[in-house]
């Protein structure tokens, strides 16, 4: 017998509901735009979650750093640990960790995560499990997430960017996927006219528009000095090329310098979409070719690789 062929008893949604309610284990679910669509009593209880309401999770998250509560977060920039988190979070299909509660509680977290879909969460409360070797596993969760962090912008770095591509190319559901290698323009007179302070804020806004344009399953990294990579799983490329046009349209618009509130910016972009069988490196390299075309034809454009190199 299959899966597809188990017989699902009558009423299983409101037994499985009630189940959930009742257990000790956090159940919640986001959907693909990262908001809450459902969270269980206990869920409830450990994020301190108000019954009613529209919340994504990074609101969640921003509502427990604000008071205190729920999830313990500890860092003094809020928005540089989202972008950090948001790295990691619903990039593979399934991942599990520890994590604090404000309340002392230690829990198990684990995510399940469909393409282009929902998130299921679940939880379950591990303070009691012996602590031995806890403060060694932190040490390794946190010199791990450093590993494959770009401290400037909290996007992940060429490695983990690289790592993750390796892991979408590997895996069939993810196909169609198309990258786009993103690189400022004339950044250079930015950082000689302005300084290098100012250089770094018009990276960290870059940063920011293309994480907060991206779907949860995409891939955002800083590869480079003022070059990103943006991975699109699961997206053809006339849909590649609408994100990638929305994003240069918001670079076009951004006015990140508080002391040159005239001074905008711009990016270029190369767009490929893998070939079967392609190694990231080629694709990368396709991706490059067409980002310099489109430096070339003038700048603040999307050019499109070809299918060889
Ligand atoms: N502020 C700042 N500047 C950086 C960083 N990394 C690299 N750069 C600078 O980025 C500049 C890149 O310059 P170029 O490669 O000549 O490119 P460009 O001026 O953007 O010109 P095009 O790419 O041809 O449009 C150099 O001046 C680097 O010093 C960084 O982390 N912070």
């Amino acid at each position: 017998m299959t899966d597809a062929d188990l017989p699902l008893p009558a009423g299983l949604a409101d037994i499985f509901l009630l189940a959930h309610e009742q257990s000790p284990l956090m159940v919640a679910l986001f959907d693909a735009q990262d908001v809450l669509t459902y969270a269980n009593k206990a869920f409830r209880q450990a994020y301190v979650i108000a019954p009613d309401g529209r919340l994504t999770w990074a609101d969640m998250m921003r509502d427990n750093h604000a008071h205190g509560r729920g999830a313990a977060i500890e860092t003094d920039d809020i928005d540089a640990w989202l972008a950090a988190v948001t790295s990691r979070r619903g990039k593979t299909p399934y991942r599990a960790f520890e994590a604090d509660l404000c309340d002392g509680r230690w829990i198990w977290m684990t995510e399940t995560t469909q393409l282009q879909g929902s998130m299921l969460c679940v939880a379950s409360d591990i303070s009691d499990l012996r602590q031995s070797g806890r403060a060694l596993r932190q040490a390794h969760v946190k010199a791990l997430a450093a590993a494959q962090t770009d401290p400037l912008t909290g996007l992940s770095n060429r490695r983990h960017g690289m790592q993750l591509l390796r892991t979408s190319l590997s895996q069939s559901e993810h196909w169609p996927i198309c990258i786009a290698a993103l690189d400022l323009d004339f950044f250079k007179q930015i950082n000689d006219s302005l300084g290098h302070g100012a250089g770094d804020l018009v990276i960290c806004d870059f940063a920011r528009l293309l994480q907060a344009g991206s779907r949860r399953e995409d891939g955002c990294a800083r590869i480079g000095g003022e070059e990103f990579l943006l991975i699109l799983p699961a997206a053809g490329l006339p849909q590649a090329q609408a994100i990638v046009e929305r994003l240069l349209a918001r670079v076009r618009l951004s006015r990140p310098l508080a002391n040159e509130p005239a001074r905008g910016y711009s990016c270029s972009a190369g767009l490929a979409q893998a070939i079967w069988g392609e190694k990231a490196e080629a694709l990368l390299k396709r991706a490059d070719a067409a980002l310099y075309q489109a430096k070339a034809a003038g700048r603040d454009q999307v050019l499109i690789a070809d299918a060889e190199q």
